[in-house]
């Protein structure tokens, strides 16, 4: 578990000082990958810097496993830098050293023997899927398998903890799933919790649980991807999931009783809950806009619906306790919407 506890992070500029960080908390449960994600300028690698102990908060606290970083010292700090492996922004590896030389560099730096330092590259070659580049120079791989790479040279030392600054910037979609499925495998075989800070929200949605929404400097939105795509109003949610046309479209109007916005999250709620929602009430259902997406390997669908009949309302209800998010529009007493 990563908690970051109102960080604080400035820097001196000739026309006076930048709060890169004003306040920042958040945390990352064990296991869980988190994104970090906002606008360019919003204090992302800043963060990231602060929690790889590269770059000294101001103030607050970074907690690992119960331990604040930034009280260290020492020898301390240096076991804890150990535990945090870092992917850093841009092309990282060294030029003149192999595929496996490069991962090899923090087992060396740690002294591990060469046998045992042989049988983690291959790990870690495997882990990536890249046993076949051991011995090919970073120039003749490419953009992908060079981030591939580093992420095994992360993961060399057993960190618990895996930050990568947009590792996926400058590659083409495909490249980039590749990528994000090494980052995913780190955590599922690996158990290690993965931070990355990304201006992308695919990465978001295809691998992370949990994300925090910076913005000068200030975390605005954090959660699990999950939550927060069901909350109404949720910047994460308006990104991830498809449009629907939202706003004045949600007053009920033509020749539908109600119209309403409806979020349903899962394989069960996807395939079945409409239909079975108009079947079991007797009313007709119309779907006026929205789509289907996925978060990670979960199904997730947003759709305004118009549903016509007299048990409309029964309709919408029966579907709200079986945990489908419906937002509806405002409704007077006399039945008009407001
Ligand atoms: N070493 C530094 N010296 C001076 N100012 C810095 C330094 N690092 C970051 N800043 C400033 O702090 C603010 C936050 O920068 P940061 O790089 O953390 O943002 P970011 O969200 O990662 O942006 P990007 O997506 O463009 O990388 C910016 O105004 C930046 O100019």
């Amino acid at each position: 578990m990563i908690t970051v506890e109102n960080l604080t992070k400035s820097f001196q500029h000739n026309n006076g000082t930048v709060r890169a960080l004003d306040g920042v908390s958040m945390e990352v449960s064990a296991g869980a990958v988190c994104g970090v994600v906002g606008p360019s300028g919003a204090g992302k690698s800043t963060l990231a810097r602060c929690i790889a102990l590269l770059e000294k908060p101001d103030g607050g606290a970074i907690r690992v496993d119960g331990t604040d970083l930034v009280s260290l010292g020492g020898k301390a700090l240096r076991a804890a830098r150990r535990q945090i492996g870092v992917v850093p922004q841009g092309d990282s590896l060294l030029r003149q050293r192999t595929a496996a030389g490069n991962i090899a560099l923090p087992l060396e730096a740690a002294g591990v023997s060469g046998p045992q330092r042989r049988t983690r590259v291959g790990e870690l070659l495997d882990l990536v899927g890249l046993t076949d580049k051991a011995s090919v120079y970073p120039d003749q791989l490419s953009g992908g398998q060079r981030q591939r790479i580093a992420v095994a040279r992360a993961l060399a030392a057993k960190p618990s903890v895996l930050l990568a600054d947009e590792p996926t910037s400058a590659l083409d979609p495909s490249t980039t799933d590749s990528v994000l499925t090494v980052l995913d495998r780190a955590r599922a075989e690996l158990g290690v919790t993965v931070l990355v800070v990304t201006h992308d929200m695919a990465v978001v949605r295809k691998i992370a649980d949990d994300v925090a929404v910076l913005e000068d400097g200030r975390v605005v939105e954090h959660g699990k991807v999950i939550d927060l795509v069901a909350e109404p109003g949720s910047r994460v949610g308006d990104t991830l999931l498809p449009g629907t046309d939202q706003g004045d479209s949600l007053r009920p109007g033509g020749r539908h009783d109600v119209v309403a916005e409806v979020v349903l999250v899962g394989f069960a709620a996807v395939g079945a809950l409409l239909p079975e929602a108009a079947g079991r009430f007797g009313v007709e259902l119309a779907i006026l806009g929205g789509g289907l997406t996925r978060l990670g390997d979960t199904p997730v669908a947003k759709f305004k619906v118009g549903l016509t009949g007299e048990r409309a309302e029964a309709a919408l209800k029966w579907m709200v306790e079986r945990d489908a998010h419906v937002r509806r529009a405002p409704v007077c007493v006399d039945g008009a919407a407001a």
